[in-house]
């Protein structure tokens, strides 16, 4: 397996993270996390620092002050990965709805050259999601039609949060000017990515919804991912993407 760093953004994130990191340890000694934590009151920077004592070589952590957004977490994670030596860069939520045990699937085509982004799809192959409430079920089920009639991405899990990239494609994306901040990062960045002609694989995976924790999910969320693929389709339109 290449070098590889798994970016894990945390906000409050204490009762799943000591387990998350435990598990992504037992992957090969080639696959590192980076903790990005925004000053998550419930002291999940303690815990992570407590897992490192046993991985110091592995396991990384920037702590930023406040919470800055899932977006703002994600640059300075990819900024962190292309400023060393990884060849692949994923992407996974630190409450365990996905599967740390699906990371070598989302690694393997990328390091075999086979796509330079591979993402872990909660809809192909029918909709492989345990225990979201309906709700929220349709909200991202809808988020992703709407997406992908404005945007034409050929993307079904346009807000996926699981996946792994080839450095080649965030060296390649100017990460300043991907302005997201909530979960309209992930439409950003596919689109951005497929619009620059990257190979983009989806690879399904079974998305689990958290039994600890609370999701980060708020109108304000809503409403940016809503106005961003406009914004994004009309740059793209007059070349100014
Ligand atoms: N550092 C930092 N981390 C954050 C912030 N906001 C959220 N996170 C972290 O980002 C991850 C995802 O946030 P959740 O709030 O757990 O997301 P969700 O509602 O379960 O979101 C699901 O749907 C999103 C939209 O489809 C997906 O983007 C996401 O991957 C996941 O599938 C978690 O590890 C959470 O701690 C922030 O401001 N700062």
């Amino acid at each position: 397996m290449p070098p590889t760093l798994v970016l894990v953004p945390t906000y409050n994130e204490a009762a799943t993270i000591e387990v998350l990191l435990t598990r992504i340890m037992e992957l090969p000694d080639a696959v590192h996390v980076l903790v990005i934590d925004d000053g998550s009151p419930d002291g999940t920077a303690d815990l992570v620092r407590k897992v490192k004592t046993v991985h110091p070589n592995r396991i990384f952590l920037l702590e930023r002050s406040g919470k800055q957004g899932l977006g703002s977490a994600y640059r300075a994670g990819f900024r962190f990965a292309l400023e060393r030596d990884y060849t692949c860069i994923c992407e996974i939520d630190a409450d365990l709805s996905h599967d740390p045990d699906d990371l070598p699937r989302l690694i393997e085509p990328v390091a075999a050259d086979k796509t330079d982004l591979a993402i872990g799809s909660r809809y192909i192959g029918g909709v492989r999601v345990i225990d979201w409430p309906l709700p929220r079920l349709v909200l991202s089920y809808g988020a992703g039609m709407y997406t992908r009639a404005i945007t034409r991405m050929p993307i079904k899990d346009v807000t996926a949060g699981f996946k792994c990239f080839h450095r080649r494609v965030p060296t390649h994306l100017d990460l300043d000017r991907v302005r997201s901040n909530g979960y309209a990062f992930q439409v950003e960045m596919h689109f951005r990515t497929w619009r620059a002609g990257f190979r983009i694989q989806e690879v399904p995976v079974i998305f689990t919804e958290r039994s600890e924790g609370q999701s980060k999910m708020s109108k304000a969320i809503v409403r940016e991912a809503a106005w961003k693929v406009w914004e994004l389709r009309l740059r793209d339109w007059v070349g100014r993407l």
